[in-house]
Order: structure tokens, then sequence, then C-alpha cells
């Protein structure tokens, strides 16, 4: 049996799977941190990898951009594979002053303007929140790795640009949000909905309020901090 979306039969894929947006950084993990990591899924080009790490099994599968592409990944993971650990190894955009480019946060919540969650939720707002278990060992983890990471809240968006972009996050920057992405809120609230752990760690590729972005080199530094920690979860 496999799903609509990826072709792995049941069994092929761990319980933790590390989910980047792209699936090109899907391979790149699987090549650069895994050991004996075979491809299980190539539909849409949305590869994913189970491998070994430190006698781990572990899997890293794409999840495309936006809570609607993610959401398909994350559900038929939880519900056809089994999965019970969920890490988002993701960039986000920071929209607070001293976060500097290349950092590596761990998201505690979530908000965003999901309307999927809209809808389900009948109009009212659901707290998506981390796995509190997931998110002390990535900290605890962070820590024996002396990677220095910020603790807070993300804001989950399915409008990558906008007209006025700084304007837009003044309100949330006010209110402690850390940074932007696509895809945390929904892995929050689907992880609970099924009775699994999730945890998003995300690397700074840019600054939206300062308007500084990564180069490739700096990139690749932090990138190695995020999937250090994320690692050690599995
Ligand atoms: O680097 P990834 O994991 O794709 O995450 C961020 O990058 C994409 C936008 O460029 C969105 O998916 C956003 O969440
Ligand atoms: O979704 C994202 C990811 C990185 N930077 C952004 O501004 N937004």
């Amino acid at each position: 049996m496999s799903s609509i979306h990826i072709e792995a039969k049941v069994g092929d894929i761990a319980e933790t799977v590390l989910l980047p947006g792209d699936p090109l950084r899907a391979k790149h993990v699987a090549e650069t941190f895994l050991e004996d990591a075979v491809c299980y899924n190539t539909v849409r080009n949305m590869f994913g990898f189970t491998g070994y790490y430190k006698g781990k099994k572990v899997s890293v599968q794409g999840t495309g951009m936006g809570m609607g592409s993610a959401a398909i990944y994350i559900h038929e993971l939880i519900n056809t594979y089994n999965a019970k650990n969920l890490i988002r190894v993701g960039t986000c955009g920071a929209i607070q002053k001293e976060i500097n480019l290349g950092q590596v946060l761990l998201a505690m919540s979530a908000s965003g303007d999901s309307d999927a969650n809209n809808l389900y939720f009948e109009g009212m707002h659901y707290a998506a929140t981390a796995d509190f278990d997931l998110l002390l060992k990535a900290y605890k983890a962070a820590q024996r790795l002396n990677i220095k990471t910020y603790k807070g809240s993300v804001f989950s968006t399915n409008t990558f640009y906008d007209d006025d972009i700084q304007n837009r996050w003044k309100k949330w920057q006010k209110h402690g949000i850390l940074g932007v992405e696509m895809e945390t809120q929904m892995l929050f609230t689907l992880a609970k909905r099924f009775g699994v752990k999730a945890l998003s760690i995300l690397t700074v590729s840019d600054n939206i309020i300062t308007g500084e972005a990564t180069s490739s080199k700096e990139r690749e530094q932090s990138f190695n901090d995020m999937m250090k920690i994320a690692l050690e979860l599995a």
C-alpha cells in the first residue's frame, strides 16, 4: 500500500521524519548526513529518503512550499506511513532586527493566515504549538553543540510576496514573532490533530526588516547547525 503523493511501501519510512520545504534539500541532507540512504519517493520530484544517523533510522521528505502542499505530505506521512516525530528543517525571514542571518530559531508556536485552519476551526484561532519533549530535546542538543538559538513564535503565511512587505509584519514584530515562513502552523496543527509530535527548526535566510539576505557560504554553515540539532532528535 502507498499513498496518493508518496510511492513508498509502509515500513519504508522511519518514525522520525525531517521535513524541508525544498525536495533538493531533502536529497542534500540524505547524501550529506545519512548512511545507506535510499530514495523512496520521486512522485512529482518531491523526494523522500530513508537512511541512518548514528545507527538510528531517519527519513527526510520534501513538503513543497506553503501550507496546502505541506499538509498533503504531513497527512500521508502520519496516516499511511505511521510517522510519529515530524521535524521541519526550513528557512525563514527574521522580523526582529537583532536576529542575524544564519541563526537558528526553535519555533515554540506558530500564528498564521491559513484559510484551511480558519475554515476547520470555524473562524476561531487555534494556537498551534510545538511538542514540548521535542522542543526541550532540541534546546538541550543546541546547548551541547554550542549552537545559539532563538526560542519563540513564528508566523506561517501562504503569501510570500506583498506590496509593502516590511509594514505588513509590524504588528507581528511588536508581538514578538521571530520570523516568517510558510509551513509550521499547519505542521503543528496536524500533528496535534493526529496525536503525533512535531517541531520546527528554522535557519534565518534573510531579515525582512533590515533587508539583509544570506550569501551561499553563510547559508551552508547555518544550515549545518540546524541539521546537527535536528539529527540529534532522531
Ligand atoms: O526553505 P523552506 O523549508 O522551503 O522554507 C521557506 O522557504 C520557502 C519560501 O522561499 C517556504 O517554503 C518557506 O517556508
Ligand atoms: O517564507 C519565507 C522564507 C524565507 N524568507 C521569507 O521572507 N519568507
